[in-house]
């Protein structure tokens, strides 16, 4: 099928040469200005990948839109609502736009396919999530990811698309859940990093079973399915994320604590923000979160706040 890629930065340059592998025609766009775009259209490489033959990559946004009725969408989280508006400038009716995105909207706390649905009212939305690295996967490592939408049929519909041997999709079957979960694991993401730089590496064990808890009360009280986190959408990235030499959100809490600046996108940063909004909203206690709020936004010191959540009262752990 014909399928457009918009957005050419790490991991949208990734989907174009996945899907182009799988089999579909594949139209890569970037807006011209955009540094990620003249390198492609210059070299057709990039840090990652070279683009196959098969992609065709333009900067004209109508000409995206024309190409297919399925469109997936791979750009910085805070940037989407601006987008949708500019994409519902054009006729978008009925075509499906599947976020390969993993943030919330910082200032109100929204989720991607919300942030969609409320600018471009008449798209059918989809997430596309999990663990992956493009570094892995360009090496023929496989991995598991998740699709979901409100509509079973859609989902259903652009897994059997989608699916090859190198990613195994299963449907996703809680919105709230995957995409809360998607964007939280970043946060989970910054604080493993700063725990490796503040030579506490081995503290990642109690993040990942204190994380996933903090995020699941979170999502039970928003009217989602707790367990949806520790599925591939949360837990299931937190190798890909805690661990990874190739995380960004890993690599820019480590930098973080060491002083250092780290360039790239780092998803994380503006969803702890918009944590501090849900928690108050649906009155739910996130002391990681909030600690990381504090590091990030409030100049506390690091080593002393993330130490500070060990002197909380002590608790049941469920
Ligand atoms: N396993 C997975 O599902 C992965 C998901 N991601 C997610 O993909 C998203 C993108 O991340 P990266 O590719 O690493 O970021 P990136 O910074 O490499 O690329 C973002 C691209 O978006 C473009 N962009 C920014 N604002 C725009 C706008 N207003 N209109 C059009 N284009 C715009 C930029 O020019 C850039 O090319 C993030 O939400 C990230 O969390 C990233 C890596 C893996
Ligand atoms: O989502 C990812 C891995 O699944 C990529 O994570 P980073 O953005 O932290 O590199």
């Amino acid at each position: 099928m014909n399928i457009s890629v918009l957005g050419c930065g790490r991991w949208g340059t990734f989907i174009a040469w996945y899907l182009n592998k799988a089999g579909h025609q594949v139209l890569l766009w970037g807006r011209e200005t955009s540094k990620n775009y003249k390198e492609l259209a210059e070299t057709r490489k990039n840090d990652y990948l070279a683009l196959p033959e098969g992609i065709e990559l333009t900067n004209s946004l109508e000409m995206a839109i024309e190409y297919s009725e399925v469109h997936i969408i791979s750009i910085s989280a805070q940037q989407l609502r601006s987008f949708a508006w500019q994409l519902n400038q054009h006729n978008i009716k009925g075509k499906t736009f599947i976020l390969c995105m993993k943030g919330l909207e910082a200032e109100s706390g929204k989720r991607l396919s919300q942030v969609v649905s409320e600018e471009a009212a008449g798209a059918n939305v989809a997430v596309w999530v999990g663990p992956g690295h493009v570094q892995d996967f360009v090496k023929g490592i496989p991995n598991c990811m998740v699709i979901g939408s409100e509509n079973v049929d859609i989902t259903k519909e652009i897994v059997q698309k989608f699916s090859s041997d190198l990613i195994r999709f299963y449907y996703g079957q809680d919105m709230i859940g995957n995409e809360i979960g998607a964007a939280t694991k970043n946060v989970m993401g910054i604080a493993a990093g700063m725990l490796d730089g503040l030579g506490y590496t081995s503290l990642k064990g109690s993040l990942m079973a204190r994380g996933t808890r903090e995020i699941s009360r979170l999502v039970r009280a928003m009217g989602g399915n707790d367990i949806t986190i520790y599925g591939l959408s949360h837990l299931g990235d937190y190798e890909a994320t805690l661990f990874s030499p190739h995380s960004h959100n890993r690599k820019f809490g480590q930098s973080f604590v060491e002083g250092e600046r780290f360039g790239k996108l780092a998803e994380g940063v503006a969803t702890v923000e918009a944590l501090m909004v849900l928690s108050k909203q649906y009155n739910v206690e996130m002391p990681i979160s909030g600690a990381l709020y504090q590091i990030l936004f409030e100049n506390a010191e690091a080593k002393e706040t993330l130490e500070q959540l060990f002197l909380r009262p002590i608790k049941f752990e469920f």
